[in-house]
């Protein structure tokens, strides 16, 4: 039987190593000259460029009309987010966009595709890493071509969680935030960690670095490709309430075992975030 989305799959891999490079490229030509405050004008504009770059491709590779698209700079600019039938790619053209600013070395390309709501593939590109972690359905996870897999650790104590403050600063979420990080760590866990996108964190998980990353406040740009990576490198995916994985609820834990999922979820503290699709529909 034909592979119809190897095809798109191959591509995306493609796009995404462009895209990388172009971001690098900005960071070190036009970003380290400028002042911290207009340089965040300036990553505004990286930002939208290389989402251009990437749905523009895209679009001449596979034809305008045919695919549908949920960009974090369109969304932003009111495009809808809402995840059709359609095959949709879903894109955080740069991910760990304040690292990105500061020359932190984690900054993501982020290209995942759905098909009848169903997830069929996740790219991510480290770019500053140069690595390019990928997954099909079905057919497992890989960094730069070599297998990838969750860790074997069992033990929470033996754990290393990740996880993000994200980008609100109001002193009711941020002690959420923290007092749930807090309850983490006091388990007690090995350690705690962020590498200010979640992408990459989901990238960890998948490669065994660590045993699991949690995040109240994301996007499904952020998470899309995570998420086939994740699963295919055999790890698992839930709400942060133990329920399914809810692509469009700003929310999720995913982990090596159900185990050390469920033992991070007790310790959640969970506050209300907008749907993806729900929040457009309102504008
Ligand atoms: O807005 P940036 O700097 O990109 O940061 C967010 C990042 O995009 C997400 O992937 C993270 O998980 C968030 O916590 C960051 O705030
Ligand atoms: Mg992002």
């Amino acid at each position: 039987m034909s592979d119809p989305w190897q095809k798109a799959y191959d591509f995306a891999v493609e796009v995404a190593r462009k895209a990388g490079a172009e971001i690098r490229k900005a960071g070190e030509s036009e970003i380290r000259v400028m002042t911290k405050s207009s340089t965040v004008d300036l990553v505004t504009k990286t930002d939208e460029r290389v989402e251009k770059i990437i749905i523009g491709a895209l679009k001449a590779e596979f034809g305008e009309g045919t695919h549908d698209f949920i960009g974090e700079e369109s969304v932003a600019k009111g495009e809808a987010c809402i995840l059709t039938d359609k095959p949709t790619w879903i894109i955080d053209p740069v991910d760990g966009t304040t690292n990105f600013v500061h020359g932190f070395p984690f900054v993501a390309v982020s290209i995942a595709f759905a098909v009848n709501k169903e997830l069929e593939f996740g790219v991510i590109y480290s770019c500053l890493e140069d690595k390019m972690y990928k997954a099909r359905k079905g057919k497992g996870a890989f960094c730069d071509d070599d297998p990838i897999q969750v860790s074997d650790v069992k033990d929470i104590h033996k754990s290393i969680i990740i996880s993000e403050h994200g980008t609100d600063r109001s002193k009711e979420k941020v002690t959420k935030i923290f007092s749930t990080m807090q309850r983490i760590l006091c388990i007690p866990v090995h350690g705690l960690r962020g590498s200010g996108t979640a992408a990459t964190n989901m990238c960890l998980v998948a490669s065994g670095a660590v045993e699991a990353f949690f995040e109240i406040g994301i996007h499904c740009w952020d998470i899309a490709a995570g998420a086939v990576i994740v699963k295919e490198a055999g790890g698992v995916l839930l709400d942060v309430d133990g329920g399914p994985f809810d692509l469009m609820s700003r929310r999720m834990v995913c982990a090596n075992s159900d185990v050390i999922a469920n033992r991070i979820i007790k310790e959640i503290e969970i506050f209300p975030s907008e749907r993806d699709d729900i929040a457009i529909k309102k504008k």
